[in-house]
């Protein structure tokens, strides 16, 4: 590296750079592709990046991202939630559909799609609302969405859960004809409902605040696991928070059915004793388990019954978060702590290798969503999405330095193993040495 700032645009050779923690080698980047991986001459103005010591994972997949826009401008817009993304080494990120208006037809969802496309930062792939305005009475219009030049693969009502057993087992059956998912935010409004904001135990008996207990998740995840093997049809968990939900998950996948899951960061770190202090940075949805849970969220994670990390990151302007714990939207930011926070309790612990997070950060997640050109191995001839992380690194988180527009970040003050080097999005450079390159 020169003391000129990188260039967005050229030919790299990442030199000595570590394939998914492997022998160490050299990668030609050149034309949006891998062109080469070995022992790389230096081709004429050719940019060359030192990355001794570096780790190279696929460019990172979100299935799980709130980047707010249309609607809520003043917490996220794609361009900034893009940033976000690029920053944490991610390549292509789903945005959720709880937006305003909600993403329900196919124009919305192009529209996300052709904004994610002039940031250019990340693939932005539009998730499809699975009713109608979220409102959990009438299937959206799934097929035109997903027939649209957005080619919506993944649906969800995400904030909100279908609980209409009738609606998901519909929604399932609809979804099998063009290969698509479900992913499914398991509440089961009676058992937790839009107040519920603490795990329901000893802790929130003494705090005051209402209940959301466990099982509220699991029966919806039992449900939805039985539906998914009588529709023959894919069913995904979103934010899987619960021992419970991973014993589903377990039993069902040894049975054949078709079910996938993620876990957030913040899942497989924070637990519930954080809400002792009514710090309305750790409310979000599902709460903050106890250690138990965690434990298990980590094993499960290792042993590919959840398949995929993903972020849930979940801007919040400073008037919608910083209120009593009670009244404060709920969720947290995610993208940019992400890999750091894997690196720190699923790789430092020795739980999980490289090829696992690659596995759980982008193969798994791409193939769950059908995104045929993310998650590709580090080979030549393949797209050059591509994260350099410094593994040895240590970060200590600061909100104020984010690209995202809000502030609700739970990781700020702590010290992270990990920090992300850069982020290639087909051959370009996104994000390097701190510099979001737009
Ligand atoms: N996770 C959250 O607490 N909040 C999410 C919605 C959701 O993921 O359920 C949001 O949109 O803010
Ligand atoms: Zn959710
Ligand atoms: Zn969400």
């Amino acid at each position: 590296m020169g003391d000129k700032a990188i260039q967005a645009d050229s030919t790299y050779v990442v030199r000595g750079v570590s394939p998914l923690g492997g022998e160490s080698a050299d990668l030609l980047i050149r034309d949006g592709a891998i062109a080469k991986v070995g022992k790389v001459s230096v081709p004429k103005g050719a940019t060359v990046i030192d990355a001794d010591g570096l780790v190279a994972l696929p460019g990172l997949v979100d299935l799980h991202t709130h980047l707010r826009e249309p609607g809520r401008e003043d917490a996220e817009t794609i361009e900034t939630g893009s940033a976000a993304a690029a920053a944490g080494g991610f390549t292509a990120v789903l945005a959720m559909a709880n937006t305003n208006p909600v993403t329900d037809t196919a124009e919305a969802a192009e529209r996300v799609r052709d904004l994610g496309d002039k940031v250019g930062l990340v693939d932005v792939q539009p998730v499809g609302a699975v009713t109608k305005g979220l409102a959990g009475e009438e299937l959206a219009e799934l097929g035109l969405m997903a027939r649209s030049r957005a080619g919506v693969r993944v649906f969800s009502d995400d904030g909100k859960c279908v609980h209409d057993a009738r609606l998901m087992r519909r929604a399932l059956e609809y979804v099998k004809a063009f290969g698509g998912v479900v992913s499914q935010h398991a509440q089961e409004p009676r058992l937790a409902d839009g107040q519920a904001c603490c795990h329901e135990g000893e802790l929130s008996g003494r705090l005051g605040l209402p209940g959301w207990p466990g099982v509220a998740e699991e029966v919806i995840v039992a449900r939805d696991v039985m539906l998914a093997r009588h529709t023959a049809s894919r069913v995904h968990i979103a934010h899987v928070s619960t021992a419970g939900s991973v014993d589903m998950i377990r039993w069902a996948k040894a049975q054949g059915i078709a079910v996938t899951a993620e876990v957030t960061p913040h899942h497989l770190l924070l637990t519930t004793d954080l809400l002792t202090g009514f710090d309305p940075v750790f409310k979000v949805n599902p709460p903050l388990r106890p250690a138990e849970d965690v434990e298990a969220l980590r094993t499960a994670l290792a042993d590919g019954t959840i398949d995929a990390v993903a972020t849930d990151h979940a801007p919040h302007a400073r008037h919608d978060k910083e209120h009593a714990f009670a009244e404060a939207a709920f969720g947290m930011l995610g993208l940019e702590q992400a890999l750091s926070v894997v690196t720190t309790v699923m790789v430092d612990s020795g739980l999980m290798a490289w090829p696992e997070v690659a596995s759980a950060m982008s193969t798994r997640p791409a193939e769950i969503a059908g995104l045929t050109g993310q998650g590709r191995p580090l080979a030549e001839g393949e797209p050059a999405n591509v994260v350099l992380l410094d593994p040895e690194a240590t970060v200590t988180v600061n909100r104020e330095q984010s690209q995202s527009l809000s502030r609700n970040n739970p990781w700020h003050g702590r010290e992270l193993k990990g920090r992300i080097h850069s982020t290639f999005l087909r051959g370009r450079a996104t994000y390097f040495d701190g510099e979001v390159l737009q």
